[in-house]
């Protein structure tokens, strides 16, 4: 769902922050901001769900309720953000979604198919094969150049690399005159459009992205969001990012927002002031 034509000054993200994002009602009518949280309607195509999805770390009296029953789709497409407050469920939300870890009861679908049914190896086949990494540490091989670490998963996989995915994918992440140096040759901020690049090559059906520019100064980050933002825009790629950070989430085409374990409300159309307004509700006066 291409949105964005033309991208805006990297200062402010995509979307102005004097007019807020509405904060959507379960009527799907958008509502004025600042109104309270409410909880996320359908979408429709979704190619990641989540359904009555519950995490329970440990037993008896020390038992830690991490995620309480998490309902939610993910569009085909769209770029979406997941922010909480430290502890609400973000990261343990993006690993069951993508197969790193598994729910204690409850399903994840990631492109039809049933996540939460896969024995350990039919994971690590689910991730290879549909789902792209982005972490915050670049995970670059540094013996290797910028190509080979964008084709290495295809590599190891021995699965022949697709050259017109290639030229796309570098393309959007304007690689093409860093293709044959190797990390230490290059910026922080080229090292993760390297990363990124090596996420999206084998065409995944999601890209998760956790906290992608946490390791990168101001202005790096504004580019790599636009790279991202361009990425979801020209390729149709589907990418979900958890972040702590407003100007990053004002990126997306929606924002979702857990607390205490669960999906609390979300944004569509973000802007930096609309996600503060909603953060503020969420965040207990002595957090701020
Ligand atoms: N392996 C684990 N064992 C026990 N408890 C865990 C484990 N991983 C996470 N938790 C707990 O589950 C809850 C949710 O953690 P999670 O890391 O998903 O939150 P988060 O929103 O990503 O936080 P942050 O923004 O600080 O990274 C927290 O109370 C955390 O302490």
């Amino acid at each position: 769902m291409p949105r964005h034509a033309s991208p805006s000054p990297e200062t402010t993200g995509t979307h102005p922050t004097e007019s807020p994002g509405a904060v959507v009602d379960p009527t799907g009518a958008p509502a004025a901001a600042g109104d309270a949280l409410h909880s996320p309607g359908p979408v429709g195509d979704a190619i990641v769900t989540a359904r009555d999805l519950v995490k329970v770390y440990g037993a008896g009296s020390t038992a830690v309720h991490a995620l309480r029953g998490v309902d939610v789709d993910f569009a085909r497409g769209a770029l979406t953000a997941i922010m909480g407050p430290s502890g609400s469920g973000k990261s343990t939300l993006m690993h069951c979604l993508a197969g790193l870890d598994t729910a204690t009861s409850g399903t994840v679908t990631v492109d039809g198919q049933r996540v939460s049914d896969m024995s350990q190896r039919q994971l690590t086949a689910l991730r290879r094969t549909h789902i792209g990494f982005v972490f915050q540490a670049y995970n670059l091989v540094p013996t290797l150049t910028a190509a080979e670490n964008i084709t290495l998963p295809m590599d190891i996989a021995r699965a022949g690399v697709d050259r017109e995915r290639f030229d796309a994918v570098v393309d959007a992440v304007d690689l093409r005159d860093r293709l044959d140096h190797r990390p230490s040759e290059l910026s922080g901020g080229q090292q993760q459009r390297v990363a990124v690049a090596r996420a999206l090559v084998a065409r995944p059906a999601v890209v998760f992205a956790d906290e992608p520019t946490g390791n990168l100064d101001s202005r790096s980050a504004g580019d790599l969001l636009e790279y991202l933002r361009r990425s979801v825009d020209d390729l149709g790629q589907t990418m979900v990012m958890v972040t702590h950070d407003p100007r990053s989430a004002a990126f997306a085409d929606r924002v979702l927002f857990l607390a205490d374990g669960r999906i609390v409300g979300e944004l569509e159309q973000p802007t930096q002031t609309g996600i503060l307004d909603a953060l503020g509700e969420l965040t207990p006066e002595t957090e701020r």
